[in-house]
């Protein structure tokens, strides 16, 4: 899919018209190494190759508009009543964001109302829509020194237009949606409803994943936080299967569809054998399957650390008839449900190694929820609340259907119908996964297992 210019247009509610607080001090500033000045933007691909082979003019070549505040503003401050709700899964350093928007709203744009929707967009329905959380610089003073989010979180689906009326009930003028795929496409559908009605309200999403599977971003908020604290676990089984006779350490890890965190955590770690995650296939069996190579790493040096993305191999379970195992059917949100297959390896594993003679320990660790559940790191707590100054800038300045994002090291608007039009995923032929390879030195693919092509000419084709 090739982007154009125009796909990457943010929708405006309308002209600025209010001074700034800002307006002084962005009188003087103007695009430099370290600053996108208003009204410029940052190039959508970075290399000379690519800029090169759209034949345009550089106005003209793919470029998102740049995030910060803006001389005039779209809302009158004084007037404006904001609402914040977080949904889907938990991340480390949604704390952080909300922390950071009340404080932007209220200290530099003296917002007097925010309004926190509790538990997910759920607290958007008729239901719940009064039982509302009042923000205020006091009550968010610590917040971020916890995980999880005050505000709680939810799955499951809820009518646009029931929404859009709590909304108008509240007076809300600007909502932020602090989510991952499923939040910012609830967020397009509730601005789109809200553009139906004629109704005057910005709809700003931030985005959050801990699978770091949302495109146009660097890397999700808490992503580092979450691979950090994977690290530790990797470590703690790469220490027991060394310590055991033909120790097997296996490490399952979350990444639904993408296996970043996997591939980070093993690099940072650096002890791990074999790294599988979900974008690159693999066999189980014969003389170059994953069976084979465990083999060859426990009689070559007694033990083999694994480390698993929980999405990898989903293919193994109708392959090798293990509906025990298979996850299959959809949660309340409509994410598939995954097999096992840490459970499946541990099982697979051991019978061969068995059958050859060297009868495994087996040392299987899935952290789960304690990867994603912790405060955010320093370097996340920062990126945090660069994404909140910059997701008030955006609302004040009246744009709507739109995220902010950090790309290629600057913060920008990206619209929400780009958030949710791919997934992120690791590249089997990009230089991440190269790297995982140059430290694991495990081959390049397990066997010949299906669809490997597919996967690699679906990866991530911005
Ligand atoms: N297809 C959809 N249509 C409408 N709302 C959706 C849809 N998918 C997700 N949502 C909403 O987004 C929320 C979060 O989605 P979910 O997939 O659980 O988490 P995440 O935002 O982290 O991906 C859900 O509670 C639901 O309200
Ligand atoms: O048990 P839950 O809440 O459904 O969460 C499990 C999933 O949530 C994730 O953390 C991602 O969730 P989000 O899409 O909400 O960011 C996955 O890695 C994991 O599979
Ligand atoms: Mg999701």
């Amino acid at each position: 899919m090739t982007l154009h210019l125009d796909d990457l247009r943010v929708r405006h509610l309308g002209a600025c018209r209010y001074d700034s607080p800002f307006s002084e001090m962005l009188s003087s500033k103007q695009t430099s190494p370290h600053y996108v000045a208003e009204g410029d933007r940052v190039l959508l691909e970075d290399t000379v190759s690519m800029i090169a082979g759209h034949d345009l003019p550089a106005g003209l070549v793919p470029s998102f508009e740049a995030a910060g505040p803006r001389r005039k503003i779209y809302f009158d401050p004084s007037r404006v009543t904001a609402g914040i709700v977080t949904c889907g899964g938990l991340c480390p350093g949604l704390n952080n964001v909300i922390r950071g928007l009340v404080q932007e709203l209220s200290v530099h744009y003296k917002v007097k109302r925010i309004l926190g929707f509790r538990n997910g967009l759920q607290g958007l329905t008729a239901e719940h829509r009064d039982d509302t959380i009042e923000l205020t610089p006091e009550r968010v003073r610590d917040i971020h020194k916890a995980g999880g989010t005050i505000l709680g979180s939810s799955r499951g689906g809820q009518d646009a237009d029931e929404m859009v009326d709590s909304l108008v009930l509240r007076d809300v003028d600007i909502m932020f949606v602090i989510g991952g795929d499923g939040g910012m496409r609830a967020a397009t559908f509730l601005s789109k409803a809200i553009k139906a009605r004629g109704l005057d309200i910005a709809v700003i999403g931030v985005p959050k994943t801990i699978d770091n599977d949302l495109p146009f971003t660097d890397q999700s908020f808490g992503f580092q936080s979450a691979f950090a604290r994977a690290t530790d676990f990797i470590s703690s089984v790469s220490v027991e299967a060394a310590a055991s006779p033909n120790g097997v350490g296996i490490v399952k890890l979350m990444g639904r569809h993408s296996g970043f965190i996997a591939s980070y955590a093993a690099l940072a770690a650096n002890g791990a054998d074999i790294v599988l995650i979900p974008e690159v296939p693999f066999t189980l069996g014969g003389p170059d399957g994953l069976l084979a190579h465990v083999e060859h790493h426990v009689r070559a040096k007694g033990y083999v650390v694994i480390v698993l993305a929980e999405g990898a191999g989903q293919d193994l379970f109708d392959e090798h008839g293990q509906p025990q195992h298979n996850g299959r059917g959809t949660d309340a949100s409509g994410n598939v449900k995954l097999g096992n297959i840490g459970e499946l390896l541990k099982e697979r594993i051991t019978d061969h190694l068995t059958a050859v003679g060297l009868a495994p320990t087996m040392r299987y660790l899935d952290p789960s929820y304690a990867i994603r559940s912790i405060a955010a790191n320093a370097y996340d707590s920062v990126y945090c609340l660069r994404l909140a100054h910059a997701a008030v800038h955006a609302a004040m300045a009246g744009r709507t259907e739109a995220a902010v994002a950090r790309w290629r090291r600057r913060f920008v608007h990206v619209p929400l119908s780009l958030m949710t039009s791919r997934r992120n995923q690791v590249d089997p032929d990009g230089d991440l996964w190269m790297s995982v390879l140059e430290t694991t030195c495990q081959p390049a693919e397990f066997g010949s297992a299906p669809d490997r092509e597919s996967i690699r000419s679906s990866v991530f084709s911005a």
